[in-house]
């Protein structure tokens, strides 16, 4: 039987600590207001098996590619960060898919959690 050729992803959660208003939101609108998420970021990567040491690359890349992005975002208040001036998961998620580089590697997606019950995920459409 032929074997089937595998895609393999590896994957990592990252957090940090932030403050937020959303400035487009309809009038009364909660999010309107400042407030502040936990933000929970997962990263999945997409690339090779390496054929001596069996990953695609080591975890401790993916961590190494993440902390400048966590410098630029934890304890800040989103909406001062240059692209994040209406930041929704949605455009926090493509503001992170456009950053994030290890390589060797294709981001395949990226996934925010602003709070326990809603998250958003994003990734490259095909072709
Ligand atoms: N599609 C999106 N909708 C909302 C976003 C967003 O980024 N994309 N963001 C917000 C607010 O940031 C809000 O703080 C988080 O949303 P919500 O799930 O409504 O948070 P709650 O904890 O208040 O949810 P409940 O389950 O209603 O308690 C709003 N919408
Ligand atoms: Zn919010």
């Amino acid at each position: 039987m032929k074997k089937p050729t595998l895609v393999t992803e590896i994957s990592k959660e990252f957090t940090f600590e932030a403050a937020h208003r959303l400035p487009n939101v309809p009038e009364g609108h909660k999010c309107s207001r400042v407030h502040g998420h936990s933000y929970r970021i997962e990263i999945t990567l997409r690339g090779p098996v390496h054929p001596q040491f069996g990953w695609i690359v080591d975890f401790a890349e993916l961590n190494a590619a993440w902390q400048p992005l966590h410098a630029q975002l934890d304890h800040r208040l989103l909406n001062d960060v240059p692209g994040l001036e209406n930041p929704t998961s949605e455009l926090l998620a493509a503001w992170l898919f456009e950053r994030v580089n290890v390589p060797g590697t294709t981001v395949a997606r990226i996934r925010v959690a602003e709070t326990c019950t809603s998250s958003c995920t994003v990734y490259a459409a095909e072709g």
